[in-house]
């Protein structure tokens, strides 16, 4: 398969300087997005999914963060941008949507405000303080940004774009926030857009309505998207590849069907039978106990304390990487040992069942 990497991340690792010591998070992550490709990243909660993506688009602080490693966006290294270029990449061809949209927009200037700025502006406005005042006030350039706004508003569907345009974020509903957000990253319509877990802060129907609305606006558009997100479904339903991480690391990686079909880390197995089963006789089993702590991380495999195959070998070194073909890898001594690979139990043949009509969709 030819690949035309759009993000390409090498040897990614972070940590941070705390009160309880250092914390060791993230660590060996290569990652790669090709052009028009949707990636997704899936691990529980504390895994290191948006420490990755922060420290991808250059948004931790550091110190206390410390980065290394390479990260290249269109061939260009983006860790080596002055914060000025860095701010009009992000802005412009790298959108990003995050969690929160509560803490995401500026409460003192109304929406119309903030994305207008954005449309005219992208994420650069360090022309100098004097030019963005005089750029603002163009009033065919100002009129012409918040007319495509508008379109965008529409295109999110929110309620009412003409009223919202005009509000300021506190008048506004969660999930309409969410809805400005990602207008506002999709204003200028980037090549990559980085979504990390968008709505998972809002209540469970409306975080559907925002994952079906980025389900329809991939399908509508030749984008990059590298998004992240707790669960599987979710990936399944939207991504050509996956990254399961765990503990700060990237603990296997395959085309999406590959995932389902022949799950090759223990861990992965574990996500995919803790995935409800909407009809049938088995339960969902999960996985017993929880993720690391970073500042004293299990010795070799981090995920050795919860694996049910894990012996001596896996407390030892970290494991190395078995590829299977050029797009798959897993990182599990069972593989580098080429033994036999072990299953959990309800991995196989897990069936999801439309409750709507009945069909079986076999993984
Ligand atoms: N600024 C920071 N300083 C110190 N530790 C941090 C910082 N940001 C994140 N961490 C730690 O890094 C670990 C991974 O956090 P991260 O938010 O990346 O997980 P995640 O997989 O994205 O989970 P979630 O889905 O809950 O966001 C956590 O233990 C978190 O406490």
């Amino acid at each position: 398969m030819s690949r035309d990497p759009l993000l390409d991340v090498t040897d990614l690792s972070v940590g941070f300087d705390g009160f309880d010591g250092y914390a060791d998070v993230v660590g060996n992550v290569d990652l790669r997005v090709d052009r028009g490709e949707v990636v997704t990243i899936v691990g529980e909660t504390g895994c290191g999914k948006s420490v990755t993506t922060k420290a991808i688009t250059g948004l931790l602080d550091e110190p206390p963060a410390h980065v290394d490693g390479s990260v290249e966006f269109d061939g260009m290294d983006i860790r080596a941008l002055s914060d000025a270029e860095r701010n009009d990449l992000n802005g412009d061809r790298l959108g990003m949507i995050f969690q929160n949209p509560l803490s995401s927009l500026n409460p003192v200037f109304t929406v119309g405000e903030q994305l207008t700025d954005t449309a005219q502006f992208g994420g650069n406005k360090d022309g100098g303080i004097l030019s963005y005042f005089r750029q603002r006030h163009n009033k065919a350039d100002r009129e012409g940004a918040r007319e495509r706004v508008l379109e965008m508003l529409r295109e999110v569907q929110m309620p009412d774009p003409e009223a919202v345009i005009d509000s300021h974020p506190s008048e506004l509903s969660g999930g309409m926030r969410q809805r400005a957000l990602i207008a506002q990253a999709l204003l200028n319509e980037p090549d990559l857009l980085i979504a990390d877990e968008p709505g998972s802060a809002l209540d469970v129907t409306v975080h559907d309505r925002i994952l079906s609305l980025l389900t329809d606006i991939i399908e509508e558009r030749d984008m990059s998207i590298l998004m992240i997100t707790h669960d599987l479904g979710v990936a399944r339903e939207i991504s050509d590849r996956i990254y399961i991480m765990y503990g700060g690391r990237i603990v296997e990686a395959a085309p999406t069907e590959e995932i389902f079909e022949d799950a090759r880390h223990p861990y992965t197995q574990g996500l995919i039978a803790s995935i409800p089963r909407l009809s049938g006789t088995q339960m969902a089993s999960g996985i017993d106990g929880s993720v690391p702590e970073y500042t004293d991380p299990p010795s070799g495999c981090r995920f050795h304390p919860r694996c049910p195959y894990a012996d001596d070998d896996c407390r030892g070194a970290e494991p190395s990487r078995t590829s299977f073909g050029s797009d798959s890898h897993a990182v599990c001594v069972r593989h580098s040992d080429d033994g036999p690979t072990p299953t959990i139990e309800g991995t196989k043949h897990r069936l999801m069942t439309n409750e709507a009509d009945g069909t079986e969709e076999d993984p």
